[in-house]
């Protein structure tokens, strides 16, 4: 099976505003704050192909049918911690969304994701799931939160992040060939550690303030 394809978002809002999170004296607040408008840019994007039902209305004129978005068939799904920043975004634009939390970190030495916490809603079946988190590093932790979700019931799957790495869309293109991956950015590569060149940083500790 051919893998789906990687769509980057290269608008130029998206590309100016992820300048300004990329350097290093750019505050945790504005961090944040830009995170959550990217959010917004990327939540527009990965929805394009959502089916709408159509309802009865009436305008100030006259009756008609008109599209509308079923909110609850969606749930956001984020890889914590810094999942949240992207999914604070989504929220604002599809209020009435589920979401789920899988709390995954990496360790620092293997670089494979310890899971802590896992909690979704449930008709998953019936579901899309946007799975966020900004950073596709190794693919490591994007894998296992997905396969999770799966082993959970989830079929209709979509993963959302800011930056990505060569290799990790490589290994998570192998993992999951089905799954299509959004982002604003692939990077050059990751270096010693598995951090993105040239990346941001730790996004986590970028949001809260950690480090
Ligand atoms: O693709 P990978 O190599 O798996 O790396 C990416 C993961 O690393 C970061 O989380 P981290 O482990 O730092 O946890 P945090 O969000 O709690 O800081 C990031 O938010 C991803 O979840
Ligand atoms: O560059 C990276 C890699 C993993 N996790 C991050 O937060 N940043
Ligand atoms: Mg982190």
């Amino acid at each position: 099976m051919s893998a789906q394809p990687v769509t980057v978002v290269d608008h130029p809002l998206v590309q100016h505003k992820l300048t300004i999170m990329r350097k290093a004296d750019t505050a945790t607040s504005k961090f944040r704050h830009l995170l959550k408008e990217i959010a917004h840019l990327l939540c527009y994007e990965v929805l394009r192909d959502l089916e709408l039902e159509r309802i009865e209305i009436e305008t100030p004129i006259e009756t008609m049918m008109a599209p509308r978005l079923e909110g609850k068939k969606l749930c956001f799904v984020s890889i914590l911690r810094a999942g949240n920043g992207l999914l604070d975004g989504m929220l604002d634009l599809v209020p009435s969304a589920r979401v789920g939390h899988i709390g995954l970190y990496r360790d620092p030495e293997t670089l494979k994701p310890v899971e802590y916490y896992l909690k979704l809603p449930e008709h998953r079946d019936e579901r899309l799931f946007i799975v966020v988190d900004p950073m596709l590093a190794t693919g490591n932790s994007a894998v296992a939160a997905i396969e999770r979700l799966r082993e959970a019931g989830a079929t209709n799957i979509k993963f959302v992040c800011l930056l990505a790495a060569p290799e990790g869309i490589e290994t998570f293109q192998k993992a999951l060939p089905d799954v299509p991956i959004f982002t604003a950015s692939i990077d050059r590569e990751l270096n010693d550690h598995g951090y993105i060149m040239p990346g941001l940083g730790d996004a986590g500790d970028r949001m809260y303030g950690t480090k």
